[in-house]
């Protein structure tokens, strides 16, 4: 007989809280929601990046950032302390690798918001996770959001701005897309989505 699924058991439902990758172009809001979620459902866990980018006003080491030197970012990728790591506009970013796979292994919900490069290394390294992209509602109020936010140089805001074009342009590789219209219903879906509601 051929093999079919049909009159087989079926699988449970996997319930186990998975990776999930926040994505989208710069000034789009995506510490915004993180940050609006958060608040309510502090059991989300996000992970810290490490930095070679100066801290803006108000951002403190070990909880916005680990703010490194180059060297140090040097030290991080070679010894591969790193789950994944990107260049964006002039800085690197990276996501510690340990502390994921700790808190993916005690079995809590990891959300990483990283960019559009370092998604693409966590779908290959961990195809299981989903990636989600958040994107603005018009390229218009993406400019408005990245220039109003006041914390880049109008060069840097151009070269974000170039980022953006190619993060957009991208947006079909991702699981699922959101649109921030509202923080509020954003990070409702956003924990819908990470099973977290
Ligand atoms: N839904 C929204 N409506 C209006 N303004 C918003 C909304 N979401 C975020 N903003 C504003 O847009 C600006 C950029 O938001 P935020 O810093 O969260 O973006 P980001 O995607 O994390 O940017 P980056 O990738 O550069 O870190 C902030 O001033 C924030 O208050
Ligand atoms: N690939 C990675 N991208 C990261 C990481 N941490 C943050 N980011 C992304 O960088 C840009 C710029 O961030 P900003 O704080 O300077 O505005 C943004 O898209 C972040 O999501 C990371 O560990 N890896």
């Amino acid at each position: 007989m051929a093999a079919t699924s049909r009159g087989t058991t079926p699988e449970p439902p996997d319930v186990r809280p998975r990776l999930t990758v926040l994505s989208g172009p710069s000034g789009v809001g995506k510490s915004t929601v993180v940050a609006h979620m958060r608040k309510e459902h502090p059991e989300v866990w996000l992970s810290v990046s490490a930095t070679t980018r100066k801290p803006r006003p108000g951002e403190k080491h070990g909880v916005h950032y680990f703010f490194v030197t180059d060297e140090e970012m040097d030290k991080l990728i070679a010894n591969g302390e790193l789950l994944e790591w990107a260049e964006f506009a002039g800085n690197r970013y990276g996501t510690p690798r340990s502390a994921v796979l700790d808190r993916l292994e005690a079995g809590e919900p990891v959300l990483l918001e990283i960019d559009l490069q370092g998604a693409r290394l966590v779908r290959e390294s961990m195809p299981e996770a989903q990636l989600v992209f958040l994107a603005p509602p018009s390229w218009e109020e993406l400019v408005r959001r990245l220039t109003g936010r006041g914390t880049e140089a109008p060069e840097v805001i151009e070269r974000r701005l170039e980022a953006a074009k190619v993060e957009l342009a991208a947006e079909a590789e991702f699981d699922t897309t959101l649109v921030n219209t509202s923080v509020e219903d954003v990070a409702r879906e956003l924990l819908a989505l990470m099973k977290v509601l």
